[in-house]
């Protein structure tokens, strides 16, 4: 990595930094962060501006790579890194930044540039100078009147788009393309097995952090909170007391749904990191057991480490292993099935997602989804309760995965509850018994959930 010039505010280091991990070394963008971040001790406000700067530049790629080769008139591929990432830098605060005067912008990118070595600065500035002038024009010129040209304008692949279009419609398919380029709401949930929700607030409030309860779509969370801005949880206190995790609104509705009584015997297939293993947990109290199935060996160890500072290990057993086998432990009280997924419900904390998401996977994944949906139904008893979520919006892996296993034989002697009655804003526009949470309207993560009953 070259050294980035101390003329450099930090925010922008960290965030070029950033930006070169992720384009270079497949970095995630939001794992990146929060280690450069450390790295170079950034205070809580240069904090929140590297993320949206760094999170801004991946996610809007596509668009600025188009102002960009206008302006340059050369393909972005062509450029020196350092001088394609200080334009994007500099282009995303002109473009689409309030509060950041054009001459720092412009210079800011080309001490950036300069940095890198060589005469690209003498490009960084000329371009960005253009786009001073000309730059909200050319944009201006974009429209999404159709999926094409919504994908350019908000910066996703065009397959992203159409699938948007064909599941939800053109004008929400437009307004949640407009959304996923905003900042993720900062959720948490309250781990009830150590602390009281009032009590956490109360805490937080005397540390200055300001949270309300959660809710979504006028149903309570009990144990939510929201908090307005950034929260750093690693670094409070909350954290190693094990008082609190990071999750969304819409993944703590998930348990909750799912309500198992105290003293039941839960399966939690595809269960790292453990946020809805934690709160099963929770639910469950003292009295009962969590079986939680994950794969990956490395994810299954942090799924531990996580069960551990919750104070739930001694209710959760974490098994390395495949949810799509048949179980001989069983039958359950109540299954819990988020398998892998697309993730497109997340674009917005997860800003590289859009541009390794394939949709060639699709397949494949509603393939290993059906799979691990089966399994977990097969373990359950007559009259248990089986959630299956995903955090992503996409009809092949959400409705259509839920009615192939209710037409199939795997599905017999199960009914789909309709969560959709009590909550008819959340309901899905392909199988309205189940419920697809929308980030534009709902503010919170992309979810998919669907709730079965055994009958038989
Ligand atoms: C959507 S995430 C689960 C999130 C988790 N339930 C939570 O609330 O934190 C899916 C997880 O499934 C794991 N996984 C993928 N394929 C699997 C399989 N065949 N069996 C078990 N786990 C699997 C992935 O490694 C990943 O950790």
């Amino acid at each position: 990595m070259p050294p980035v010039a101390s003329a450099v505010s930090p925010a922008r280091r960290v965030a070029a930094t950033v930006l070169r991990r992720v384009e270079e070394d497949g970095a995630y963008a939001d794992r990146a962060l929060a280690g450069e971040a450390v790295r170079a001790r950034l205070e809580p406000r240069e904090y929140a501006f590297a993320t949206a700067l760094a999170f801004g530049a991946v996610q809007r790629r596509r668009t600025l790579d188009h102002v960009i080769e206008r302006l340059a008139r050369r393909p972005v591929e062509q450029l020196d890194p350092a001088v394609r990432d200080a334009l994007r830098l500099g282009l995303l605060q002109l473009l689409f930044f309030d509060g950041v005067a054009p001459h720092a912008a412009v210079d800011q990118s080309v001490e950036l540039a300069k940095a890198g070595g060589g005469h690209g600065f003498k490009l960084v500035n000329a371009v960005l100078r253009r786009a001073v002038r000309e730059g909200p024009k050319l944009l201006s010129g974009l429209n999404d009147r159709r999926p094409r040209g919504a994908a350019l304008l908000h910066s996703v692949p065009d397959w992203l788009a159409r699938l948007w279009w064909n599941a939800l419609g053109p004008d929400d398919a437009r307004a949640l393309l407009a959304h996923v380029n905003g900042p993720a709401e900062t959720a948490l949930r309250v781990n009830t097995l150590v602390a009281e929700p009032a009590a956490v607030a109360a805490e937080l409030a005397e540390r200055g952090i300001v949270t309300r309860p959660a809710a979504l779509a006028g149903e309570e969370l009990p144990a939510g909170l929201v908090v307005d801005g950034a929260f750093d949880l690693r670094g409070d206190p909350s954290f190693a007391s094990g008082a609190l995790v990071a999750q969304s609104r819409a993944a703590t509705l998930a348990a909750q749904l799912l309500a198992p009584a105290p003293g039941m015997r839960v399966l939690d297939l595809c269960a790292a990191p453990g946020g809805k293993t934690t709160h099963l947990a929770a639910l469950v109290e003292a009295g009962g057991a969590v079986t939680a199935v994950e794969r990956h060996p490395g994810r299954a160890q942090a799924l531990r480490e996580t069960c551990a500072r919750l104070r739930a290990d001694a209710i959760v057993t974490v098994e390395t292993g495949d949810a799509a086998q048949p179980r001989a432990d069983g039958p359950f009280d109540a299954v819990l099935v988020d398998p892998p997924c697309s993730g497109l419900g997340t674009l917005q904390g997860r800003p590289d997602l859009r541009w390794r998401a394939r949709e060639e996977a699709i397949g494949e994944l509603a393939e290993l989804q059906f799979q691990i949906l089966a399994a977990g139904a097969a373990a359950l008893r007559v009259s248990g309760e089986l959630l299956y979520v995903t955090c992503t919006i996409s009809p092949s892996e959400n409705e259509r995965v839920v009615q192939r296993f209710l037409g199939e034989r795997a599905g017999a002697g199960f009914e789909l509850l309709d969560l959709g009655a009590a909550r008819p804003q959340l309901r899905s526009r392909i199988e309205p018994r189940t419920l697809q949470l929308l980030p534009h309207r709902d503010g919170t993560d992309g979810f998919f959930l669907a709730h079965l009953r055994r009958t038989a």
